[in-house]
C-alpha cells in the first residue's frame, strides 16, 4: 500500500515554482498531432495523465519525447490509424481530445469512454453534439465509441452549458474543417485560450478565444511550432490557501495572476494577505480566518477544482461557512474524510455546511481525486499528529513530484509504502519512496 504522510506544520516560509498546467497540457499534446511537422511544447508536467497520453500516442505511431520539466517534442508524421487502446483511453478524463485531434487525418477514431477523477458522473453529451455538428457519425459500444467522418464541415454550435472540454474539442475539429465555425456560449477558461494561442501559432485562424463567441476559419494545413504551456492555476491557488492552515508566508512563482482573480479576492475576503507581482503572488497569514460563502462556476467564477482545498481552509474559520458547487453538485467525497479528522461538515444537495474552528487530529484518510488529495494534505498540515492519505494514484494525475514541490514551500510530506496500519508513532519503519 502507498500513501502520503503529512505532519502538523506551522509558520511556513517558502517559494514554489508552479509547473505547467495539467488541463492545458492534456489538450495541447493531442493538438500537436494536427500537423505532420514537429511541435515542441515547453513546461509539460511529467504527470500520470501525460504519461498515458504518451503511451497512447506511441501505440499509433506518434513520437513523443518528454525530458522531465523540459520540452516535449511531438511528431505525428507517421500516424495512420486511430484505433486507440481502450483501457488507456478510459483511465483519464481528457482522452476525448484525441477525437478532435485525429478525426481529420484518420477519418475514424475509436476509444474508450472517459475515466479520470471519479467524484461524479461526468457526461460527454456536449462532445457528442460537437462531433455530430461537424458531420461525424458516432457508433457507441458498451466500453468504447467510434467517431467517423470522411469530411469535417464548419458549423455553428450553441453549447447547452459552458464546458471547457467540449469547447476545446470543437476548436480542434474546426481548425481543419471546411469553412467557418462559430462557437457560442463557449468556455472562456485560460486553458481554452492557451489551446487557441498554440493553434494560431501553428497557422490556424481562430478569433475570439477568451470570449463566449469563438470564430474559426478552417485552413488546409497546420505547421509546427514551439510553444510554452501556461502555469497550473489550480496548484498555485491551493498553495496560496495553505498559509491559512499553517500560518506564515508562501510565494508562488511562474503564475499568471489574472487567471486566479476569483480565488485571490476570496482569499483576501477570508483574511489572507495577498501581494500580487507580475508573475508571482505572495500569500501571508498571521491572524484569524473569517467564515464565508463560496459558489463555484465556470471561468471567471470561483473554479470547482479549488472548492475542495477551500473547504480545508474554511475549517480554520470561526463560524459557519457554506460552499456550493453547481458545476459538480456531488463533488464532496472529501467531506467524510475531513470529518474523520475532526471536521464538522454536512452536505445537503450540492452544498457543504462547514462549522469551522474544531481541533483536527491526524488519521488515515482516502483521496478519491486529485483535488481531494490536495485538500486532505492541507487538513493534515493543521491536524495534530500524523495524517496518512491513500489514493496517491489520484494525486499523481495532477502532480509530477508532489514531495519536492511541497518541500520548496517549506512543507515536509512523504510518500510511503508498506503496512498502512502500523502505528502512526512508529515513524522510522516507513520506507519513503520519494
Ligand atoms: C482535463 C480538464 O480540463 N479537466 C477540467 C475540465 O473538465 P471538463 O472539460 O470535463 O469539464 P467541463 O468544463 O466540460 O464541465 C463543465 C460542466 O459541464 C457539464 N458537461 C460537460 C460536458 C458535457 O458533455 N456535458 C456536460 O453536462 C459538466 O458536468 C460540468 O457541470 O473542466 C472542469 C470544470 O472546470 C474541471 O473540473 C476539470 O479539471
Ligand atoms: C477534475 C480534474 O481533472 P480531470 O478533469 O482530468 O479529471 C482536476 O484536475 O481537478
Amino acid at each position: 500500500m502507498r500513501w502520503l504522510e503529512v505532519k502538523q506544520t506551522s509558520n511556513i516560509s517558502g517559494h514554489v515554482s508552479i509547473p505547467g498546467s495539467k488541463n492545458s497540457s492534456l489538450a495541447l499534446l493531442p493538438a500537436a498531432m494536427l500537423t505532420s511537422d514537429k511541435v515542441i511544447i515547453d513546461g509539460i508536467p511529467d504527470i500520470y495523465d501525460v504519461r498515458v497520453i504518451r503511451k497512447i500516442a506511441e501505440s499509433i505511431g506518434v513520437e513523443m519525447h518528454l525530458d522531465s520539466g523540459e520540452s516535449c517534442v511531438i511528431n505525428a508524421a507517421n500516424v495512420e490509424n486511430a484505433e486507440l487502446p481502450i483501457a488507456m483511453t478510459s483511465s483519464f478524463r481528457a482522452s476525448y481530445y484525441f477525437v478532435g485531434a485525429l478525426l481529420h487525418k484518420c477519418k475514424s477514431v475509436t476509444l474508450g469512454y472517459p475515466g479520470g477523477d471519479n467524484f461524479v458522473d461526468r457526461p460527454i453529451d456536449q462532445h457528442m453534439k460537437v462531433f455530430r455538428s461537424f458531420g461525424a457519425e458516432i457508433i457507441q459500444g458498451h466500453d468504447r465509441y467510434t467517431v467517423i467522418a470522411d469530411k469535417l464541415s464548419g458549423c455553428e454550435i450553441y453549447f447547452d452549458m459552458i464546458t471547457s472540454g467540449a469547447t476545446m474539442n470543437a476548436v480542434l475539429l474546426a481548425v481543419l474543417a471546411e469553412g467557418t465555425t462559430k462557437l457560442r456560449n463557449a468556455a472562456t477558461d485560460p486553458e481554452v485560450v492557451d489551446l487557441c494561442n498554440m493553434l494560431n501559432l501553428m497557422g490556424a485562424q481562430i478569433a475570439g478565444a477568451g470570449t463566449d463567441v469563438i470564430r474559426i476559419q478552417g485552413v488546409k494545413k497546420l505547421h509546427g511550432c514551439t510553444y510554452k504551456v501556461i502555469p497550473d492555476r489550480l496548484i498555485a491557488s491551493a498553495f496560496l490557501m495553505t498559509v491559512g492552515l499553517t500560518k506564515g508566508t508562501i510565494t508562488v512563482h511562474n503564475v499568471i495572476p489574472e487567471h486566479m482573480k476569483s480565488c485571490l479576492y476570496k482569499l483576501q475576503e477570508v483574511g489572507i494577505e495577498i501581494d500580487v507581482k507580475e508573475d508571482s503572488i505572495t500569500a501571508s497569514c498571521k491572524g484569524i480566518i473569517r467564515a464565508t460563502r463560496v459558489r463555484t462556476g465556470m471561468y471567471p467564477i470561483f473554479y470547482t477544482d479549488i472548492q475542495q482545498p477551500m473547504t480545508s481552509l474554511l475549517l480554520m474559520a470561526e463560524g459557519k461557512s457554506i460552499i456550493t458547487d453547481p458545476v459538480y453538485p456531488h463533488r464532496f467525497s472529501h467531506v467524510p474524510e475531513l470529518n474523520k479528522l475532526g471536521a464538522d461538515i454536512k452536505v445537503r444537495s450540492g452544498t457543504a455546511l462547514i462549522k469551522g474552528g474544531n481541533m483536527l487530529y491526524g488519521g488515515i484518510v482516502h483521496a478519491t481525486d486529485v483535488r481531494a488529495g490536495t485538500c486532505l494534505i492541507m487538513a493534515g498540515l493543521a491536524a495534530e499528529g500524523v495524517t496518512r492519505i491513500t489514493g496517491i494514484e489520484h494525486v499523481e494525475r495532477g502532480y509530477a513530484d508532489i514531495v519536492r514541490l511541497y518541500e520548496s514551500a517549506g512543507i515536509s510530506i512523504r510518500k510511503c509504502e508498506g503496512d498502512l496500519h502500523r502505528t502512526i508513532a512508529d515513524d522510522c519503519e516507513f520506507t519513503p519512496t520519494a
